[in-house]
């Protein structure tokens, strides 16, 4: 299976979790990029199961609305059970690395309101040390070089994503050269930095259940 076969396994996968306990009612947080746009696809199948979504990003809203599928506003939601997204690495501990899409702030809130976080990913984003791909970091645009120094200091490499601005206005600076043996702990220390919006670690809410396609089917791992 190429790559593209494997997000399509891990998005029908995921509406095939989420199907016994969808009720008319029940409305899902959604992500961004190509495996959650997978999973969107999957998913409007069965648009009369359920009410509607919550969407990370205004791409995400734009293809749900083209498949019929409302979408709430997070803030006239009073509960998320489940928060469907894709990952640009994960490890074994289910901490992943967001943010190649931009839309990483809008996921880690979406995500930080849903009880349960569903990560889809092929098994080429399986990582033993997060930090090959570049870490995300959203930027309030007059702190970018103050951010960037900073960042420096951690002892990372940050690039400016040239003509990238977020949903939120932002722009992202992209993190190389980082081996992340503690994801906690960074995760931190770069959102103490001053103009730092959000970053790309979700360690602190790591996903609960990873379905990783692999060229043998869709393995699941659970948080331990
Ligand atoms: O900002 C984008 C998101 O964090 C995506 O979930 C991430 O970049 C993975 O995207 P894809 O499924 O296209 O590899």
């Amino acid at each position: 299976m190429n790559q593209d076969q494997l997000k399509q396994a891990v998005g029908q996968a995921a509406v095939d979790l989420l199907l016994p306990d969808l009720e008319d009612s029940s409305i899902i947080g959604i992500g961004t990029g190509s495996t959650a746009n997978c999973f969107i696809d999957a998913l409007a199948k069965h648009k009369g199961f359920f009410d509607g979504a919550v969407a990370s990003s205004e791409a995400t809203a734009a293809r749900l609305k083209e498949h019929g599928i409302p979408v709430y506003e997070l803030n006239n939601v009073f509960e998320l059970a489940f928060y469907i997204d894709g990952a640009d690495e994960t490890n074994r501990h289910l901490e992943l690395i967001k943010g190649g899409g931009a839309a990483l702030t809008r996921e880690k809130i979406v995500a930080a309101v849903a009880k349960t976080f569903i990560c889809i990913a092929d098994d080429s984003k399986l990582v033993d040390t997060l930090g090959s791909f570049p870490l995300p970091v959203e930027v309030i645009p007059m702190a970018r070089s103050h951010v960037a120094r900073e960042i420096v200091k951690l002892g990372g490499d940050p690039v400016y994503r040239d003509g990238c601005v977020t949903d939120n206005g932002n722009v992202i600076l992209d993190v190389h050269n980082m081996q992340i043996h503690d994801p906690r702990k960074l995760e931190d220390q770069l959102n103490s930095i001053v103009g730092v919006v959000c970053n790309g670690l979700f360690a602190h809410r790591p996903a609960d259940i990873l379905l990783l396609g692999t060229s043998s089917g869709v393995e699941t791992l659970k948080r331990s």
